[in-house]
């Protein structure tokens, strides 16, 4: 039997529901969540994410600014904005758009974020927090990923979960979820020799690389979930992720599809962090 799909935007619609009635009952007392998104640029992949995200506040009740700026804006600029941001008492979670243009340094614009406020999770502290079992907000991706690997029932303590790829924002705060979930984690890289070796022997794989078919049927244990992180298009332009979705899904027990699997929650636990982010003051 083929692999059954993790629909992430089922997931998503119903989570967000959960976030709806808690935006609700904030609102009711008078502390509506509220979310900056901040763009500098005019990369159009960024438009569009930044755009859903804003009509995402909007369908869960939540306030948002968007701000957008041109590409030449300075560095100085952007980091006075974030200082009165972090002092905005409406503003619950500030969000830059990432990439960032090659002369604003990214590490700079995040660390200026308030902790307090850094619904992308991406902070040193934020970072720090994950790593020792604090409650920092979790980076969006794998904290979605995480998710969808809870919506298949399977109980992750003593699963092996092998995770490809060692970015900041995906592979190691993915790994780190799984460690804390119990599982048995192996972190893949571009150095891995023989990452078949690997995969072959996981309960659970989570793709974040960046390259479509890193992850083919001849790699995969029969049974094991399979979470792709991958956003690439194939040779006609179409969407694809890293793996080889219609030949894992005949060795795979549960598969996430690219589109409509990682993506849409990545938006959804943006939104969860940031009615969790008013929650706390
Ligand atoms: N500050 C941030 N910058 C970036 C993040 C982030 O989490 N924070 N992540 C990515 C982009 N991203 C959100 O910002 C994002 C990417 C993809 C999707 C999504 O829903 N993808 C769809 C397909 C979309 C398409 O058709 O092109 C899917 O997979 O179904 C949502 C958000 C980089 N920057």
């Amino acid at each position: 039997m083929p692999a059954q799909l993790i629909d992430g935007i089922a997931l998503s619609q119903q989570l967000r529901s959960e976030i709806a009635q808690r935006a609700a009952a904030l609102t009711a007392k008078g502390k509506q969540p509220g979310l900056a998104v901040i763009l500098v640029g005019e990369d159009p992949a960024s438009q569009v994410y930044v755009r859903n995200k804003v009509k995402a506040c909007g369908d869960v009740g939540f306030h948002s600014v968007l701000e957008k700026y041109d590409a030449d804006l300075s560095e100085a600029a952007l980091l006075d904005r974030i200082a009165s941001l972090n002092a905005d008492p409406s503003i619950h979670g500030i969000l830059v758009q990432m990439p960032l243009p090659k002369h604003i340094n990214p590490h700079k614009v995040i660390e200026a974020i308030s902790t307090t406020k850094d619904v992308d999770g991406y902070s040193v502290l934020s970072a720090g927090e994950l790593m020792t079992g604090l409650t920092g907000f979790r980076p969006c991706t794998p904290y979605g990923c995480m998710k969808l690997i809870e919506s298949t029932g399977i109980d992750l303590r003593g699963k092996h979960a092998v995770v490809i790829g060692r970015s900041n924002t995906v592979g190691k705060p993915m790994g780190l979820l799984l460690l804390q979930a119990n599982a048995t984690v192996t972190i893949c890289h571009s150095a891995t020799p023989d990452l078949a070796y690997h995969t072959r022997q996981a309960d659970v794989v989570v793709a974040a690389v960046g390259r479509r078919n890193t992850l083919t049927a001849d790699m995969v244990k029969p049974g094991a979930v399979v979470i792709d992180v991958g956003m690439n298009r194939d040779d006609n332009g179409k969407l694809c992720g890293d793996v080889d979705t219609a030949n894992v899904r005949e060795v795979a027990s549960f598969i996430t599809p690219v589109p409509g699997g990682v993506g849409p929650m990545t938006i959804t636990m943006l939104l969860m962090n940031t009615v969790e982010a008013a929650e706390r003051t």
